[in-house]
């Protein structure tokens, strides 16, 4: 669901746009925009989350292009999915984990909902616990969206809220979960595979359950932790006041929201 641009959002330009296009630009070179954009952040001897993702791809695709130029040296990668790992190494990025860095200067990372105060649906790729690991431990969160993510609230597209689970009878820990919710008529769905219909298996050999809800859910603090109190439950794809910066691409340009 497409939403207008909250208020507090500042407009700027993209540097590649000498002027703004009659026509709107495809999804993909938004997301691409905003990716780059964020990589501006980026110096070298950081230390850097590596999100997931189709939009989080065009970060990491731009990160090893400076690298192997010789702009970017001393960088270390953070992945936050076997994927991502992949596509890393792919274009010469030197990766590590949390263990050897339990600190990271930034990470950059798409999102699949972006509500006003820069709260977050994510893990509709399948990579949610790994991207709130990574995330948290970051000193900066920037996240890189095309206007199509904007929400006027959580649960607002009317998409998947994502919840990674352990497979163990997953049917009681969906049926829980709905019930947490009934008042939001809340719907929780076994995620599979599109191609093959076989249950999806996250990197850390979890099933997810999407949530769909019809009403709002109220406080997401609450919500969160009523979820992370279900036994059952890894965790969930709220991203609550982990945001520090959100990128948004949008037709007429990008758009820059730091958190107070
Ligand atoms: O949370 C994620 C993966 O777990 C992604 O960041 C999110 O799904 C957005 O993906 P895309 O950039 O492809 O729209």
């Amino acid at each position: 669901m497409a939403a207008t641009h909250p208020p507090q959002f500042s407009v700027i330009t993209p540097s590649s746009l000498s002027s703004p296009s009659p026509l709107p630009m495809a999804q993909d070179d938004l997301k691409k925009i905003a990716a780059y954009k964020a990589v501006e952040f980026v110096e070298s001897g950081m230390v850097v989350g590596l999100g997931t993702g189709s939009t989080a791809k065009h970060a990491v695709d731009r990160i090893g292009e400076l690298v192997q130029q010789g702009i970017l040296t001393d960088i270390i990668g953070i992945p936050t999915s076997t994927k991502t790992h992949e596509q890393a190494l792919s274009v010469n990025i030197p990766l590590s984990d949390l263990d050897a860095h339990p600190v990271l200067d930034l990470a950059i990372d798409g999102a699949d909902e972006v509500d006003p105060d820069l709260n977050l649906v994510k893990g509709r790729g399948g990579s949610l616990l790994r991207e709130k690991m990574i995330e948290f431990a970051s000193k900066k969160f920037v996240v890189i969206v095309d206007e199509s993510k904007l929400v006027d609230h959580i649960g607002g597209s009317g998409l998947a809220m994502p919840v990674e689970i352990v497979p163990f009878c997953w049917k009681f820990t969906a049926k829980r979960l709905e019930l947490l919710f009934e008042e939001a008529d809340c719907v929780a769905k076994l995620r599979t595979c599109e191609k093959t219909g076989e249950v999806f298996v996250t990197d850390n050999s979890n099933y997810t359950i999407d949530l769909y809800f019809k009403k709002s859910i109220g406080d997401l603090k609450a919500a969160g932790d009523a979820i992370l109190r279900l036994p059952g439950v890894v965790e969930h794809g709220m991203f609550v006041d982990m945001a520090t910066t959100v990128i948004v691409a949008g037709d007429n340009g990008v758009t820059v929201k730091n958190k107070p």
